[in-house]
C-alpha cells in the first residue's frame, strides 16, 4: 500500500488562514473568537507560535483587502462560485491575498492555496480551477487601489452621506493598514514610551508598532498598563474628576474603561451581561492591582442606588473598529444598525435612571453609524426632560481638536491623528456625549 504524500511544508498555517476567513465570511466566528477558542476547527490553536502568526497575519491581510480580492475572484469566474465548494473563496483570497500584498513568493502563494484546496474535502473538486483562477490573478501583478473597494458598498455609502465623499475615502484608506497597539498607562506615559520603545501621544496613550506576545512586553506582570485603542481611551475620561466618586459602568466587559474609572479612584460598580467576559474582567483588574464591584446582569434592567456617574458604553455594530477587527466589516448586515440602535435607547433610558440628581452620564459606542450616535443622542434629549448635554470642549481633547463637534459631541474617525508613518496614525471610530441629569 503506498503512503500519502507528506504535506507540503507551509501547507498547515495556511489551510487555518483559510478556515479563519471562511468561518467570517459564513459568520459562523468573529477571528478574534476563533483564534481563541477552546474549540477550534481551524486547526489554529494546534500550531506552533511561528505558523499561529502566520496564519493570524494572512487571514488579517486578506480580511483587510478583502473586497479588492473578491472583485479580482469573481472578474475570474465568468459562472460566478462554483456551488458547494466549501471554502473555496477563502482559499484563492488568501492564496491571492499572499502573492499581492504579503511579498510571498507568486509559485508558494498559488502552489499552497491549490493545495489548500485539494485537502478539502468540497474544494478539492475545484483544485484545477483554484490554480487557474490564481494564476491569472497574479499574473496581472498588483492592482490599483480603488478608493472604498475594501469596505462593503452599503457601508461604505453609509460613511459617504455621514462623512461626505474625501472623508469616507481617508476611513476606507485607513482600514487597509493594521491598527498599531496601543496602550493605557496607570502612569507616566513618555517613561513608558520609552521603556516599550514606542511614542506617547498627545492623549497619554502610549503607541507600539509590535504586533508579538504582549505578555512578554516590560510591566504587563507588574501591571502598569493595559490594552486599549486611543480612541476607546476618551470617553471616560470624560467623567472628569471621579476620585471618591460612585461610578457605574454599564456594558463593562472586558473592562478597559473600568479600569481607566478604578484607576482614577473612583468606587466602580461594573455591569456585563456576560459572566464569562466579566470574569475576564475581573482577571485583568486583579493584574492591574485595580478593584470595582462586579456584577452580572441586564443593564436595561438591574436594580442599583443612583450612583454620581454612570458610563455606558453600549453594544453597538462596532464599523468604528475595522481598522483593528476588519472581520467586522464582513460579519456585520445594514439591519443590525437598526437593532442595535432600538437596544441603545432602551439601556441609555435605563442608564439616565441610574443617576443621581446632579450627577453626569456618558454615553459612548464603538460605531461610525449616526444613528448610534448622533441621532440617538438627539432622541434621548428629546425624550428626556432630565437631561441637558455638557459639550465637550476642544481642551479635553490635547491633540485631538478634530474630534469635538460644532454639537459638542466626540467624534473620532479613523482617518484622524494622522502621522508621517501610516502605521503610527489612526484611532478607532468612537462617538460619545456627556450629560448632566437634573
Ligand atoms: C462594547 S463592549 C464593552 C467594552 C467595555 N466597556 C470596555 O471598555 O472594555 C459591550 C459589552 O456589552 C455587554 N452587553 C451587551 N448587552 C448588554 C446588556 N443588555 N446588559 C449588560 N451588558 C450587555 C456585552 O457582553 C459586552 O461585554
Amino acid at each position: 500500500m503506498s503512503r500519502p504524500a507528506p504535506e507540503p511544508p507551509g501547507l498547515a498555517p495556511r489551510r487555518a488562514a483559510a478556515k479563519l476567513v471562511d468561518a467570517v465570511l459564513t459568520r459562523t466566528r468573529a477571528l478574534d473568537g476563533a483564534l481563541e477558542a477552546e474549540h477550534d476547527p481551524s486547526g489554529f490553536r494546534a500550531l506552533p507560535e511561528r505558523d499561529r502568526a502566520l496564519a493570524r497575519a494572512i487571514a488579517g491581510v486578506t480580511l483587510r483587502r478583502f473586497g479588492t480580492l473578491r472583485s479580482l475572484i469573481a472578474a475570474k469566474l465568468e459562472k460566478g462560485l462554483p456551488k458547494k465548494a466549501g471554502p473555496l473563496e477563502a482559499i484563492l483570497a488568501t492564496g491571492a491575498a499572499q502573492a499581492l500584498f504579503m511579498e510571498v513568493p507568486v509559485h508558494t502563494a498559488v502552489d499552497l492555496a491549490v493545495a489548500c484546496a485539494r485537502a478539502d474535502p468540497e474544494a478539492r473538486h475545484f483544485a484545477g480551477l483554484a490554480n487557474a483562477v490564481l494564476r491569472g490573478i497574479v499574473g496581472a501583478g498588483a492592482p490599483d487601489k480603488i478608493p472604498g473597494a475594501d469596505v462593503p458598498p452599503w457601508l461604505y455609502a453609509r460613511w459617504t452621506r455621514a462623512y461626505g465623499a474625501e472623508e469616507a475615502e481617508r476611513i476606507a484608506e485607513s482600514i487597509t493598514l493594521e491598527a498599531p497597539l496601543d496602550l493605557t498607562v496607570k502612569s507616566d506615559p513618555a517613561l513608558w514610551a520609552e521603556r516599550l520603545g514606542g511614542v506617547a501621544l498627545p492623549n497619554g496613550t502610549v503607541r507600539l508598532l509590535t504586533h508579538g506576545s504582549i505578555t512578554a512586553l516590560p510591566g504587563f506582570s507588574e501591571g502598569a498598563w493595559w490594552v486599549q485603542d486611543a480612541g476607546a481611551s476618551l470617553p471616560a475620561k470624560l467623567l472628569g474628576d471621579i476620585r471618591d466618586q460612585r461610578v457605574i459602568d454599564l456594558c463593562a466587559a472586558p473592562g478597559g474603561k473600568t479600569a481607566q474609572l478604578a484607576a482614577a479612584g473612583a468606587e466602580v460598580v461594573a455591569v456585563d451581561k456576560s459572566a464569562e467576559r466579566l470574569t475576564r474582567l475581573s482577571q485583568n483588574l486583579a493584574r492591574l492591582g485595580l478593584s470595582a464591584t462586579c456584577r452580572v446582569g441586564d443593564a436595561a434592567t438591574m436594580p442599583f442606588e443612583p450612583a454620581d456617574a454612570v458610563l455606558l458604553d453600549a453594544p453597538c455594530s462596532a464599523t468604528g473598529t475595522i481598522r483593528r477587527h476588519p472581520d467586522v466589516a464582513w460579519m456585520k448586515r445594514e439591519h443590525e444598525v437598526t437593532s442595535l440602535a432600538k437596544l441603545q435607547a432602551t439601556l441609555l433610558d435605563a442608564a439616565v435612571r441610574l443617576v443621581k440628581p446632579g450627577g453626569k452620564l456618558v454615553y459612548c459606542v464603538c460605531s461610525l453609524e449616526p444613528e448610534e450616535g448622533e441621532r440617538q443622542v438627539a432622541s434621548l434629549l428629546a425624550r428626556n426632560p432630565r437631561l441637558r448635554l455638557d459639550p465637550v470642549e476642544k481642551d479635553e481633547l490635547p491633540g485631538l481638536p478634530e474630534a469635538v463637534t460644532s454639537e459638542g459631541y466626540l467624534r473620532t474617525l479613523p482617518s484622524h491623528l494622522p502621522n508621517e508613518d501610516p502605521r503610527l496614525a489612526g484611532l478607532d471610530g468612537f462617538f460619545a456625549a456627556r450629560f448632566s441629569v437634573a
